[in-house]
């Protein structure tokens, strides 16, 4: 038994920078100025004190979800940090603080992305400060789960994530050697045009690590997606599967204090209408249906690979 609100869309201008982050590698990514922080949030609430609404037709102890919408926006302008994640513990402690009907608390959220525009400088073009563009490229994910203790709000469990990333790779990936009997139609490509959407989604072994309060054991999601973007650039992968695994191991090798890592990959890969000249081909949508590869690793998958 649970309720709550969901879509509930804030943005919020000049938030704390997020700053400190180390960098690495696969990544230019240092930081962010949070000058337009936006995000898509769900709000979800359990409690036995809430059975009457369902069984009874009392809603004496409920809290409205519309009021809950009010509550996010309104604390929206009290959070002075930097991440998705700090944001939503933040949120939730308030509402288990103010609501003692509400035993925990699921909140989560989709960044709602900006980026920059540039602007001609002195020299240069440079960022303009004041005016963004809504990006439908990939967004950062977020959620906390919040119990209570005697000290007070605690975060039972999270997880982080990067969600709807889309990347095309145009060669260097094969598929081969897969099994041929009776149903199989596919041709063996030494050399496909790949495209994948992918999930990504990370729980540290210290969930407080998650929140950015110490930005060095912070993982933000832009790094994240860098990996990804970088390791398909330089491995020639036979199978999705094997992308994501090589994806997985550099993640948890540039990020120790992660637990776990898992992905959900969509293969949208084009088919091939026309062999050009070289490296050139004419490619197409592909039908439906479509496939999917999901898989979880921790540190031990890293240590059997160093073996
Ligand atoms: O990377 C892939 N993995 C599969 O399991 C698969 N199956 C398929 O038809 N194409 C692909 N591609």
């Amino acid at each position: 038994m649970n309720y709550g609100k969901e879509k509930i869309a804030v943005y919020r201008t000049y938030a704390s920078s997020l700053e400190g982050v180390r960098t690495i590698p696969e990544s230019s990514f240092d930081g962010r100025d949070n000058t337009l922080f936006g995000l898509d949030v769900r709000v979800q609430v359990d409690g036995e004190a809430f059975l009457p609404s369902f069984s009874e037709g009392d809603n004496s102890m409920v809290v409205a979800t519309d009021s809950m919408k009010n509550f996010v926006l309104h604390q929206a302008g009290e959070y002075d940090g930097a991440t998705i994640e700090g944001f939503l513990e933040f949120v939730g402690s308030q509402f288990l603080d103010t609501y003692s009907q509400m035993e925990s608390i699921q909140m989560s959220a989709d960044e709602i992305p900006f980026e920059e525009r540039d602007v001609p400088g002195e020299n240069d073009f440079e960022d303009s400060g004041l005016v963004f563009r809504q990006s439908h490229n990939e967004s950062a994910f977020g959620e906390i789960y919040l119990d209570r203790s005697e000290d007070g709000p605690v975060i039972a469990d999270h997880i982080s994530g990067v969600t709807d990333i889309e990347l095309v790779k145009v060669k260097g990936s094969s598929f081969t050697d897969y099994v041929q009997d009776e149903y199989t139609t596919l041709p063996e490509r030494e050399d496909r045009a790949l495209h994948i959407t992918l999930d990504i989604f990370w729980t540290y072994a210290e969930s407080a690590d998650a929140l950015g309060t110490d930005p060095e054991r912070y993982v933000p999601a832009e790094q994240v997606r860098d990996i990804a973007q970088v390791v398909f650039h330089e491995v020639d992968s036979n199978s999705i599967q094997d992308l994501i695994y090589q994806i997985g191991l550099r993640v948890l090798e540039r990020f120790p204090q992660l637990e776990s890592v898992s992905f959900e990959a969509n293969n949208r890969t084009w088919i091939q209408e026309r062999d050009l000249d070289g490296d050139a081909k004419v490619l197409k949508e592909p039908p439906r249906p479509t496939g999917f590869q999901q898989f979880s690793m921790d540190h031990s998958d890293l240590e059997e690979m160093s073996e």
